[in-house]
């Protein structure tokens, strides 16, 4: 026990010599201010330590609940995360920091098992942010955390803030012990002790706090939470719709005869949010169909929605959606257009106004051999983000920008089991899509259509697609 205490108080004097603890104004995450700051990453310039540190962890770590994996906080646990890793012969995985909201990236990497017990290896806690962040991404793809180690506690809220979200932390050092090890060693005085001790005394961090400030995660949250996110007016009252009538379903119209068109509309209208046509398929359109269709929407409280793709300059779109025989901006509450000629094309669909209108931003589709890569996502998204008012959501395969919970996800590709057509079409069953891929709203179109009884199989839709839902947010 002695002998474990020498080593913390040798660690501690460490840290102190290379630089690691400094004293002065500094502000660190949260905006909180700080007469201390602990910066551990620099003991990657100093591997002896390190592997030291790392021996040490391993003592500590032994005596804890059993774990299959273990995972750094990034940045600076991660070496450390990686020596045990080697020390232990226990797999690490890594979460990556900088792919939130973009591309394909995963957000954990190695390899994995769904129900794997993860061990978070964390430098420094304040309030537990950062590892709370790690344990929601870990959650996300399935592994369990439930212990955390920590090299230094602050002890400004961490413990509590984590303990009310199910995770037991392991400090090695807290800062009175810090500090009080410094203290014997000379290396600062009472007058600092006290100074450091009333500040952390001050400043305490809760979890409420947190919450506002990070920790957003769409996946999580209900959509009744998210309405005060949009800022796109449609997004808004797509959300109403969708939690009036526990539907998160959009059918693909895809019938090639407006009889047809009209009939699938009347059927499974009371099961969906949104009816997704392609209106240049029907064979015989004539402008009146459309005030039928709408009157069918209004009857059954759906949302039109056109799947144009625009993809062309902003003049060529402007005309495409204003004029021609389908007068796509009349009717159709939400469209779809690609991202890849630019700003111009969103400028010309949102005109004067954009109180009634809504885009979906294609960043991904559903079709094999896409030549769409994850730079290219990751500029939609950002232009999403820049056009906010007019933009209701993203189609995408995958759960991509998370941290916004005012725009929609809109995934295609929906059928009860995993599959693919013979042009290319890949399907995700609703379990996937819901859980794993991230989706708001599944788009479902032959799985529904070809169906003997569509109003049935859309009924049976909504209900598999709002269980999944309930589920991911329990
Ligand atoms: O990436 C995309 C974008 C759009 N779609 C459209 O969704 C439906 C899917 O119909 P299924 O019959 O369920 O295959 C269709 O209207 C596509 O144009 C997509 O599939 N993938």
């Amino acid at each position: 026990m002695a002998e474990f205490e020498n080593k913390l108080r040798k660690f501690a004097e460490n840290l102190f010599s290379i630089g690691a603890i400094k004293f002065g104004d500094y502000t660190i995450k949260l905006g909180v201010k700080t007469p201390i700051y602990i910066d551990l990453r620099v003991i990657v310039s100093y591997p002896k330590l390190i592997d030291s540190l790392a021996d040490l962890l391993v003592e500590y770590i032994k005596k804890l609940p059993k774990f299959d994996i273990i995972c750094g906080v990034p940045y600076a646990a991660l070496p450390l995360a990686g020596a045990i890793s080697v020390k232990l012969n226990i797999p690490m995985v890594m979460r990556r920091k900088e792919a939130k909201g973009y591309g394909l990236k995963k957000m954990i990497e190695g390899v994995f098992n769904q129900g794997d017990r993860c061990l978070i290896l964390e430098d420094v806690v304040t309030s537990g942010s950062s590892i709370l962040e790690t344990v929601r991404d870990l959650n996300n793809v399935g592994i369990k955390c439930t212990e955390t180690v920590v090299l230094v506690d602050r002890e400004q809220g961490g413990i509590a803030n984590l303990k009310e979200q199910g995770i037991t932390m392991h400090p090695l050092l807290n800062m009175t012990h810090l500090l009080n090890y410094l203290r014997d060693a000379n290396e600062i005085d009472d007058a600092l002790v006290e100074k450091v001790t009333n500040y952390m005394k001050n400043t305490q961090v809760t979890l409420t706090e947190i919450k506002k400030q990070c920790l957003i995660d769409r996946l999580r949250m209900p959509y009744s939470e998210r309405i005060d996110y949009c800022k796109n007016k449609v997004s808004a009252k797509l959300f109403k719709i969708m939690l009036e009538k526990k539907s998160n379903l959009c059918i693909a119209a895809d019938v090639t005869a407006v009889s047809e068109l009209l009939d699938l509309a009347d059927q499974v209208g009371p099961h969906i949010c949104l009816l997704k046509t392609h209106i240049d398929i029907l064979e015989d359109f004539t402008p009146d169909v459309i005030q039928t269709l709408k009157d069918i929407a209004e009857k059954h409280n759906f949302l039109l929605f056109e799947d144009r793709k625009f993809a062309d300059i902003g003049k060529t779109v402007q005309l495409q959606y204003n004029k021609g025989v389908y007068r796509i901006s009349s009717w159709a509450e939400i469209v779809t257009a690609h991202s890849v000629t630019g700003n111009g094309l969103l400028d010309a669909i949102k005109g004067s106004d954009n109180d009634t209108k809504g885009v979906f931003l294609l960043a991904e589709t559903s079709s094999a051999g896409s030549l769409i890569n994850g730079a290219y996502t990751q500029s939609t998204i950002k232009m999403a983000l820049q056009y906010n008012e007019l933009v209701t959501g993203i189609v995408c395969q995958n759960p991509l920008f998370t941290e916004h919970p005012g725009l929609i996800q809109l995934t295609p590709g929906v059928q009860l089991q995993a599959g693919k057509d013979n042009l290319g079409q890949q399907y995700n069953s609703v379990e996937v899509v819901m859980q794993e891929k991230g989706a708001d709203i599944a788009v479902v179109g032959r799985g529904i259509t070809l169906s003997t009884d569509p109003a049935k199989s859309a009924e049976n839709y909504k209900k598999l697609l709002w269980n999944a839902y309930l589920k991911r947010i329990e």
